[in-house]
């Protein structure tokens, strides 16, 4: 294939990168696309799987087809039959009317099975048959039915292992890694990974409008010789952290390898293993998150001194729960902007418009009307444990997202089979 095509197709899915071994990958998806071989995409997790059975769609004749991306791994294990293959109704309780499966739903289009490797071996048999032979059944039904399905499949697992385990069936593996697509690691392919930075970069400066963050020449020699253990998800998690946390736009080695996992940054060559003294190291790049919490609690319990100190000499008389609901108000609006240590000019502006509410609350001294929400601002002065503002944090963006856990995994960063264990173990309803 031409490089001008295989530019092509990045800029039509969005995918950054020059590396030969990326650009080999795109090139076997758009060459095995007309066929309706069956494909798995192997490769660590946060590599960019997804881009590629989205491009094996687009270049085959099934493109105005159906497409349908299932996460294996989100899917509880009770339900999943019925997910793919559909139910008939009062085939088990619950099943309140029939139900069509997503092999059913993409007839004539292509479906993909991400984190094929967590498919529970009944589900692998179902599936073995519908890849053979295009035929299915219904969960409770006896009749066999019939689909047109092309299947590209997509794990993070060693699936020699697993079939060695005997978690994954050897038939069906083969019949699945007809063509094997490997997507390299992030380390593999070091050049691509400035160029990521910056387009990360500039997305986030939209997003938070705001300047884009640079690197200095150390800064991109330290990102580019680190280990990437989570791939470009890790990397677009941390220069969104960088983005939104750092006060200077210039971001020098010194900065970057505060955010960078400490395991990770021993596994550097010695040039860049030295800590320095104000440089903060963290286990996991969800500590930083952490930080940005503990710091925002230490705002608040500041705030309130201030706001005291203010009623004391001004001689106010406010009650006391009063208080603690207007300076929770202004944490809760503005969560990363009063996190930060130091607010940036246009972080100042916001936080002033958020304070005004503040001032005329006590002004007035109105009463709280919402008692739920006076009791959710009473819970959170509650000191929590790492793992309790992990519950809270996935509680509130399943929320916030009506509880789409894709969108929720998303803006987490997590993939949907983290989030679907997370709730599983924090028992979030
Ligand atoms: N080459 C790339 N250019 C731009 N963005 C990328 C690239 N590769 C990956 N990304 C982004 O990185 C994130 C992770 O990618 P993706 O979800 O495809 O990883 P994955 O390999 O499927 O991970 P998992 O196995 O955990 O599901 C996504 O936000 C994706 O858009």
């Amino acid at each position: 294939m031409q490089q001008s095509e295989i530019q092509a197709v990045k800029q039509r899915f969005g995918i950054i990168g020059t590396s030969e071994i990326l650009n080999r990958a795109i090139d076997i998806a758009v060459q095995v696309a007309p066929t309706d071989l069956s494909v798995l995409i192997t490769g660590e997790s946060g590599v960019g799987k997804e881009n590629f059975p989205q491009i094996i769609h687009y270049y085959s004749h099934r493109k105005h087809g159906p497409y349908i991306a299932v996460n294996c791994g989100a899917i509880p294990e009770g339900t999943i039959d019925s997910e793919l293959f559909g139910h008939e109704k009062g085939s088990f309780t619950g099943a309140t009317a029939d139900r069509k499966g997503y092999f059913e739903v993409a007839d004539g289009g292509t479906i993909f099975l991400d984190e094929v490797g967590e498919l529970p071996l009944s589900t692998q048999v179902r599936l073995l048959r519908v890849l053979e032979t295009g035929e299915f059944i219904k969960v409770g039904s006896s009749k066999t039915q019939k689909t047109n399905v092309r299947v590209v499949a997509a794990t993070n697992l060693n699936m020699t292992q697993a079939t060695r385990d005997g978690k994954f069936r050897e038939d069906l593996f083969y019949r699945l890694n007809t063509v094997p697509i490997s997507v390299p690691a992030l380390r593999e392919r070091k050049e691509d990974i400035v160029l990521l930075f910056r387009k990360f970069a500039s997305d986030f400066a939209e997003k938070y409008r705001m300047p884009a963050v640079r690197l200095t020449e150390d800064a991109r020699q330290l990102l580019s010789n680190y280990y990437w253990n989570g791939n470009v998800r890790q990397l677009k998690n941390i220069t969104e952290q960088i983005s939104v946390i750092e006060q200077q736009r210039e971001i020098t080695a010194q900065i970057l390898r505060a955010y960078l996992p400490k395991d990770d940054v021993e596994r550097l060559p010695a040039l860049f293993s030295s800590s320095t003294n104000d440089a903060k190291t963290f286990n996991s790049e969800r500590e930083i998150l952490y930080q940005v919490l503990f710091d925002m609690k230490k705002d608040m319990t500041d705030l309130k001194k201030i706001v005291h100190e203010i009623i004391s000499t001004q001689n106010i008389d406010i009650k006391h729960d009063d208080i603690n609901y207007s300076t929770a108000f202004l944490n809760r609006k503005d969560t990363i902007i009063s996190a930060s240590n130091s607010p940036v000019e246009y972080q100042n502006e916001k936080v002033v418009r958020d304070a005004k509410p503040f001032e005329n609350h006590y002004d007035e001294a109105e009463p709280i009307q919402d008692a739920e929400e006076y009791h959710e601002v009473e819970s959170m002065q509650k000191p929590l444990t790492l793992a309790g503002m992990e519950r809270e944090m996935i509680k509130m963006t399943l929320d916030k997202y009506k509880g789409k856990r894709k969108l929720a995994a998303d803006e987490l960063d997590i993939s949907e089979r983290t989030l679907y264990r997370k709730i599983k173990e924090y028992g979030i309803e």
